[in-house]
Formats: C-alpha cells, sequence, structure tokens
C-alpha cells in the first residue's frame, strides 16, 4: 500500500440537522502520515463530522483531500480520496467476508467489469492483516459484533485512500484485537502517508495513538492539539461532565482515569 499522498483540511463545515444546526464552524487539518482523533461527549457531533467529510450529508464548507476538494465529485473519485468506515453500517447478511471486502475496491473496477487479479490481492493482503482469511467465506450474518467491526475496517483499508476516517473503530473488539486494528493502523500511516481520522470515546487510546485531538462540544470546536495540551482535567470536567484525573504515562502522554466523586 504505497504512494499515497493526501493529508486533508476542512474549514467551516456546518450542517443543520432536523432544521437544527449539530455542527458549526468545524475546522481542521492532518498532514499525510498524521492521525487525529475527534472526542466530545455524546452527541456533540462527532460522527456526524466523519459523515459530512465523507460527502454523505449536505454541508456548507470546504473538505479538501492533497488540495482537492472532495465535495461535489463524483462518489468514485471521493471513495479514491476518502475511506469511510461507519460505526453500525447496514451490512448485507448473505455476503461473504471476502465479497465485502472487496467491495472496497469498487471505485477502481470499470463499469460493467470485474475485480483484477490486483483488486483480490490488494483485498486478501488487508484480510491477512486483520486476521480475517479464516472466515472469508463465512456470511456477514454469521460473525460476532467484533469479526463485523473487523471487516467493515477490512472493507475502508481495501479502498486504498489516502485519508481514512473511521467512526468508533475499536468499541466492539476486545483488548488484543483493539491493539491489533489501531497497530496496524498506526503502520499504514507511518509506512505509507496515510491519514488517519477516527473518532474515539477511550481517551486513553485517543492519547496513545493520536498526533492530535479534536474536541468537539455541541457541534463546534472547543479544543485541538496535541493530547497533552487538550487531555487536562479543566477541560475534560467542563466538557464532559465528569471527575478525572490525569498523569502522565511512561511515554510522557497523559493518562486519563475517572476519580469517585466525594475521594472514595
Ligand atoms: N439524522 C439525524 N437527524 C436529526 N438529528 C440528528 C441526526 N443524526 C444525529 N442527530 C443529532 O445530532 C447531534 C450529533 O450527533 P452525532 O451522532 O454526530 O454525535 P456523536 O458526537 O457522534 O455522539 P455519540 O458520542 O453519542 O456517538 C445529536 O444531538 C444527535 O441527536
Amino acid at each position: 500500500m504505497t504512494g499515497r499522498s493526501g493529508g486533508v483540511v476542512v474549514t467551516g463545515l456546518s450542517a443543520d440537522l432536523d432544521g437544527r444546526p449539530v455542527l458549526s464552524g468545524v475546522g481542521l487539518t492532518a498532514a499525510p502520515g498524521e492521525w487525529l482523533a475527534v472526542i466530545g461527549p455524546n452527541g456533540a457531533g462527532k460522527t456526524t463530522l466523519l459523515r459530512a467529510m465523507s460527502g454523505l450529508l449536505d454541508v456548507r464548507g470546504d473538505v479538501l483531500v492533497g488540495g482537492t476538494a472532495v465535495r461535489g465529485l463524483p462518489a468514485r473519485r471521493r471513495a479514491r480520496l476518502m475511506a469511510y468506515a461507519p460505526q453500525t453500517p447496514l451490512l448485507p447478511p448473505a455476503l461473504t467476508v471476502r465479497e465485502y471486502a472487496l467491495l472496497g475496491r469498487t471505485p477502481y473496477i470499470p463499469y460493467l467489469g470485474r475485480e483484477s487479479r490486483h483488486d483480490r490481492d490488494v483485498t486478501w493482503s488487508v484480510l491477512e492483516r486483520l486476521d480475517l482469511t479464516g472466515l472469508a467465506t463465512r456470511p456477514l450474518g454469521h460473525l460476532s459484533g467484533g469479526e463485523r467491526q473487523r471487516v467493515v475496517i477490512a472493507r475502508a483499508l481495501a479502498q486504498q485512500a489516502p485519508v481514512l476516517l473511521l467512526d468508533e473503530p475499536t468499541t466492539a473488539l476486545d483488548l488484543g484485537h483493539q491493539q491489533q486494528v489501531l497497530e496496524l493502523l498506526d503502520s499504514l500511516r507511518l509506512a505509507d502517508g496515510l491519514t488517519v481520522v477516527t473518532t474515539l470515546h477511550d481517551l486513553g487510546l485517543a492519547a496513545q495513538y493520536a498526533d492530535t485531538l479534536l474536541l468537539l462540544a455541541d457541534g463546534r470546536p472547543v479544543a485541538a492539539g496535541p493530547p497533552g495540551d487538550v487531555l487536562t482535567e479543566p477541560v475534560l470536567s467542563r466538557h464532559f461532565a465528569a471527575h478525572v484525573a490525569v498523569t502522565p504515562g511512561r511515554d510522557g502522554r497523559p493518562q486519563v482515569h475517572l476519580v469517585r466523586p466525594g475521594g472514595r
């Protein structure tokens, strides 16, 4: 998976849903090879931001990948620039794991054409890297939640776009598979310059893996920067209404702990 060129720049992104503003003036920049995590309390607009960036919502503002404006591009061209893995996609239950992951190659397959050997090879190597080859012929309806989540990520990776948007990629995964997926993303961004934008509820993982955090609250950006700048006790208690302690981890990145109110 080489030869990506990308980086994403978002400016002034605003969206209304049901006549209510859900995103207001959101901007972000992630260079090629950078990992940006979008954090924030429930309902802050994290999923909406990813959907808006991926072109699934009618929004105001600009989204550029490698300098190309993606809004308004035909879906196939957009899909070569940006891959999006939603948190809970609708999966056709009869499709096999391999068939579903191969759908990631759709932007490269000519109309009325068939997938090439290269498309099959790319898909298989992604399945291998996500430990999914043993499930290749299994229908999606027969998978566990965590297996389904990895298959959705596999489809997005098979797309080989320079920018990857992942909505809560680890929520259904056990510890080992969380680490496997996050380490794979980390190696792809370091080796190939893949730009990774994830939403992450787990602030510990966000601090460990992301270069930059963007904190949303009520659809607005309220803090952005390296984990140590964003994950501070005052910022977290204000925006998450939580009692927390933030301590430096072994690698110097912040660790966030919930503290029981009343000192129990
Ligand atoms: N289709 C929709 N129509 C109307 N309102 C919506 C729609 N989808 C989301 N919303 C609202 O937009 C706001 C932002 O939702 P969004 O799913 O982006 O939040 P989130 O930060 O991802 O939340 P969570 O952490 O709970 O997943 C919420 O108030 C939600 O109720």
